[in-house]
């Protein structure tokens, strides 16, 4: 296959930010999106932003290898023990990113309806410099980055079925991402970060 492993750092300063178009094989990458279809634990969350509580516009789950739980936008959340699927998937972005995970976050976008506002992963479990590790399969969508301070510093790119989209170092400190809504008539998209929870 053409771009296969193909490996491209962006351009963004005050960032460490990798993508890897087709990080798993096309049957791999069908196959992978069928088993989280089925077998995570998919959950449907309210959360609370500036004292309105909302359903939250995608389904998540939370897994690891730990019992921590992980808090944002005022929900907590409590992992299952990773699957056979996570486990295959976290060994292979491991052996890549030479880094080892303890938890991962999973969501899943309904269709074009379904999105992540403006935010960055800065919670303190995730430590100083957190490094997530993001895959996606199922419908590519628009991924979003702005610069905190310096409004001229943009960057977009689009996340491909088989995908891994790696941050680390200070992208979190200064950098926000989104994943924006679209009219687009699309389906399903999944996508899995895993991080390390202190
Ligand atoms: O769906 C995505 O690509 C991004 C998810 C994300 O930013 C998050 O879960 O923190
Ligand atoms: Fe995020």
């Amino acid at each position: 296959m053409l771009f296969k492993n193909e490996v491209i750092p962006l351009q963004m300063p005050d960032a460490e930010v990798i993508y890897y178009p087709s990080f798993f094989s096309q049957l791999e990458t069908d196959q992978l999106y069928q088993d989280l279809l089925q077998t995570i634990a998919w959950q449907q969350d309210d959360i609370t932003l500036f004292g309105k509580t909302v359903p939250q516009p995608r389904l998540t789950a939370l897994y690891a290898n730990n019992n921590k739980p992980y808090s944002y936008s005022g929900i907590d959340m409590y992992p299952k023990h990773f699957n056979p699927t996570l486990l295959k998937i976290k060994n292979k972005v491991e052996d890549e990113t030479e880094h080892t995970f303890t938890s991962c976050l999973c969501n899943l976008y309904r269709n074009g309806q379904d999105s992540n506002g403006w935010h960055s992963d800065n919670e303190k479990e995730l430590g100083e410099r957190p490094i997530i590790a993001s895959v996606s399969f199922g419908a590519e969508r628009i991924f979003h980055f702005k610069h905190r301070r310096d409004s001229s510093l943009k960057q977009k790119l689009i996340l491909n079925h088989g995908s891994l989209l790696i941050m680390k170092g200070d992208t979190q400190k200064h950098w926000l991402h989104q994943l924006p809504k679209t009219k687009k008539d699309i389906g399903n998209r999944i996508n899995l970060t895993f991080r390390i929870i202190y």
